[in-house]
């Protein structure tokens, strides 16, 4: 469990981050979205013991970081932005010497490391030095030294960043797989990541949590929730039609995607009402669904007007 309480953190006149309050549950995957500059990396980390907060507190396991710092980094994996230390060592070595760094009993410490190698498949570069590696292979050294202690508490910075899709998938199986026994807090641009790994996301603008639900709800949010989106040639009329509909608030259509999306008035359900029409009109549909919302609406519609007020300043 990962408790934050009135978290601030300024850097000379820059408040990075402002009075920020959340509890992390165990078996929670919490996903920590924002613009650029919103304060995620800061936050993460205070939370890791990496830099001092301002002000606030924060416990991990019930542990104050204030008062031991030293147990509440021996329960935390992290992997921060970018790529990993120590730069001149060979990815076996590096894996040995954070194994021994992270207490792991020496009887267990091959096995700790053969294990990461194998979860981030890391064999084939296990003697090439961590400075030759490609951006995606740094980053799951990375994550392979933040997990080799097993640890209660995960806290990552962008984790499938530059990681190519097949990687993607596997790492995002991997959080998902050792979600259930520990408390894991990433940050992501990636909106999609949000849906395939968190059960909660919190969006930070300015240094402030300024929402705070499951991927689901906040999709609600959206004025896609419920639009109904489908692919075929339509022509003008049709589309006039449809749009003229009582259960309608409006239509769009995008030529390039034959793709048009229709909006329902106020809270209604039209998705067979919709596909009643185009089965009457004879449309040929090539795909017909209903949306659930778009968090990356949401998000914009959430962090633009913070980001237009902060330009004003
Ligand atoms: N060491 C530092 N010294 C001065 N300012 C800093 C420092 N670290 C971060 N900042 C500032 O604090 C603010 C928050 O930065 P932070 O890196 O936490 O944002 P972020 O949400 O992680 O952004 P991104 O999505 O770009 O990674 C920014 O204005 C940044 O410039």
């Amino acid at each position: 469990m990962i408790e934050c309480s009135h978290l601030s953190k300024h850097f000379g006149d820059v408040k990075a981050v402002d009075d920020l309050s959340f509890t992390a549950h165990k078996g929670q995957v919490l996903g920590f979205l924002g613009p650029n500059g919103a304060g995620k990396s800061t936050t993460m980390k205070m939370i890791t013991g990496f830099l001092p907060a301002t002000s606030g507190n924060i416990k991990v396991c019930g542990i104050d970081l204030a008062e031991d710092s030293l147990a509440v980094k021996n329960k935390i994996g992290y992997l921060p932005e970018g790529a990993p230390s120590y730069h001149e060592m060979q990815v076996g070595p590096f894996l040995q010497f954070t194994a021994r760094m992270r207490n792991i009993p020496s009887a267990r410490q091959q096995a700790a490391v053969d294990s990461v190698v194998a979860r981030l498949n890391l064999n084939h570069v296990y003697y090439q030095k961590i400075d030759t590696l490609s951006k995606g292979f740094k980053r799951r050294v990375g994550l392979a030294q933040a997990i080799i202690h097993d640890p209660e508490v995960l806290i990552m910075d962008e984790p499938t960043d530059g990681l190519d899709p097949n990687q993607k998938h596997q790492v995002r199986e991997l959080i998902t797989a050792m979600s259930k026994n520990k408390t894991i807090i990433l940050s992501t641009h990636i909106l999609e990541e949000v849906h395939a790994v968190c059960d909660r996301a919190i969006i930070i603008a300015r240094g402030a949590i300024v929402a705070d639900n499951t991927p689901t709800e906040m999709e609600k949010m959206s004025r896609y929730h419920h639009a109904v989106s489908f692919v075929a040639d339509l022509n003008t009329e049709l589309l006039n039609k449809i749009k003229h509909l009582d259960c309608v608030r409006d239509v769009t259509y995008n030529a390039r995607l034959k793709e048009t999306t229709v909006f329902p008035s106020q809270g209604l359900f039209i998705f067979d009402e919709i596909s009643a029409v185009l089965k009457r009109e004879g449309v040929q549909v090539m795909s017909l669904k209903m949306e659930a919302g778009r968090l990356d609406e949401v998000f914009r519609n959430i962090t633009q007007p913070i980001q237009k007020q902060e330009a004003a300043i």
